[in-house]
């Protein structure tokens, strides 16, 4: 492949992006994240692509969004890490599936069920798709410190919205039906689309990983009629990244001290 001065779809040079990134679907979302950081500045917006670069405590921190499923987000990944970044924070939505997990709470990942496409092209299917302990570990203490209702646990990604949502009109209704009732069996928490292939991407690279989600629905709680919250509201999913990212900031300069 040719060698650009600028990353190919993210359309981001050298010096463009700090080491800490996060990674969240929707290129609206950027916006909102950028404004937690001190200094935010707009550097591009290509395709999905949208990336501020800004600080937190003092350290460059960027926000690139991946858009929507594994292909694109493992780009970002790429090429955001091509420019030197090494420790990223997925901030999505998710739909519930574990009955305990409402509209409006926080999800960390600390796995993904790998119902997916790009992560096979990063790992051999028998290779676990978990997110970095130590980001794991910061975002979990950053859900404490906010007070909000949060769960850690599996989440399970794949690459068609519609077959979580209207399985049975899928041809092959026979498999998505069957595996999510294993997913529910299994204590599964949610779903969505891309923390697996993010988690093989960055196990491949040798870089830090992980996910929080802001709840939007639970389509088992509709379905056993528990409730139909619907909740669109991201602040608090939003903040648990943040302050999860300074933690890992604050950890890695006593590590390197
Ligand atoms: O809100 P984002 O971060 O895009 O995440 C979730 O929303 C999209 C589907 O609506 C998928 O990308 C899924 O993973
Ligand atoms: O139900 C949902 C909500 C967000 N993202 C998904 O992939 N599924």
């Amino acid at each position: 492949m040719q060698q650009h001065e600028l990353q190919f779809h993210i359309q981001c040079g050298p010096g463009d992006v700090g080491r800490y990134c996060i990674l969240p679907g929707d290129p609206g979302r950027s916006e909102k994240i950028a404004a937690y950081f001190d200094n935010p500045v707009k550097i591009q917006s290509n395709r999905e692509y949208t990336t501020y670069t800004g600080t937190l405590l003092g350290e460059k921190v960027s926000v690139c969004s991946t858009g929507i499923g594994g292909p694109s987000a493992v780009i970002a990944m790429e090429e955001l890490h091509n420019l030197g970044a090494d420790t990223f924070i997925r901030v999505g939505t998710c739909g519930g599936i574990a009955l305990k997990v409402k509209s409006d709470d926080v999800v960390i990942a600390t796995g993904a069920v790998r119902m997916e496409g790009a992560s096979r092209e990063y790992a051999p299917i028998e290779f676990p798709a978990v997110s970095d302990y130590e980001v794991q570990e910061a975002l979990v203490a950053a859900a404490k410190e906010l007070g909000k209702p949060w769960h850690a646990g599996v989440v399970q990604c794949k690459d068609s919205f519609y077959g979580q949502h209207d399985p049975k009109r899928m041809p092959v209704s026979y498999e998505l039906l069957q595996k999510w009732e294993a997913w529910k069996r299994l204590g599964v928490l949610a779903s969505e689309m891309e923390s697996a292939a993010l988690f093989c991407c960055a196990a491949a690279l040798g870089v830090r990983c992980g996910s929080c989600f802001h709840v939007i629905w639970n389509q088992e709680r509709e379905a056993a009629g528990l409730d139909q919250a619907e909740s669109h509201d991201l602040s608090a999913a939003i903040e648990v990244g943040i302050e999860g990212l300074k933690k890992l900031i604050i950890a890695d300069r006593e590590k390197e001290n």
